[in-house]
């Protein structure tokens, strides 16, 4: 049986996107509540019942939350340009060793709006 497990993280930070239009809103200084879903898609073990235990998850999501969490995010490298698209791909990027059958990173900047990332 393949399940697809997805974990939500929640970080606060501050952006600005320096590549916008002139005038475009963006272009100034503001913060979001940001959202991340990390899903992974893999059998449910015998031995365990579950796909990987939660607190793997926590604990490979945990030195990103350090990174982005109450900060400036185009001032960590790779982050230049913050959209949502370059921020899903960046965490992509570095979860994808720790965590086999990584599948989907889906980044939410605000509640009507996400980024869904899959790998390619
Ligand atoms: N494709 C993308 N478009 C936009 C991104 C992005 O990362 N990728 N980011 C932004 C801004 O960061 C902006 O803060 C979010 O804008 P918006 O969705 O307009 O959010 P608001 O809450 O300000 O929406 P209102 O409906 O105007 O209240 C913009 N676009
Ligand atoms: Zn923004």
């Amino acid at each position: 049986m393949n399940i697809r497990l997805v974990h939500e993280f929640r970080f606060e930070a501050a952006h600005r996107l320096p590549r916008v239009p002139p005038g475009h809103k963006c272009e100034r200084l503001h913060g979001h509540s940001f959202r991340a879903e990390i899903a992974i898609r893999g059998p449910v073990r015998e031995e365990t019942g579950w796909v990987v235990d939660f607190a793997d998850l926590e604990a490979a999501w945990a030195p990103l939350h350090a990174q982005l969490d109450h900060n400036y995010l185009n001032e960590i490298p790779g982050l230049e340009n913050p959209t949502s698209e370059i921020l899903s791909r960046w965490i992509w990027d570095r979860l994808s060793p720790a965590l086999p059958g990584l599948c989907r990173v889906t980044v939410y900047e605000t509640c009507e709006a996400r980024c869904e990332y899959e790998g390619d």
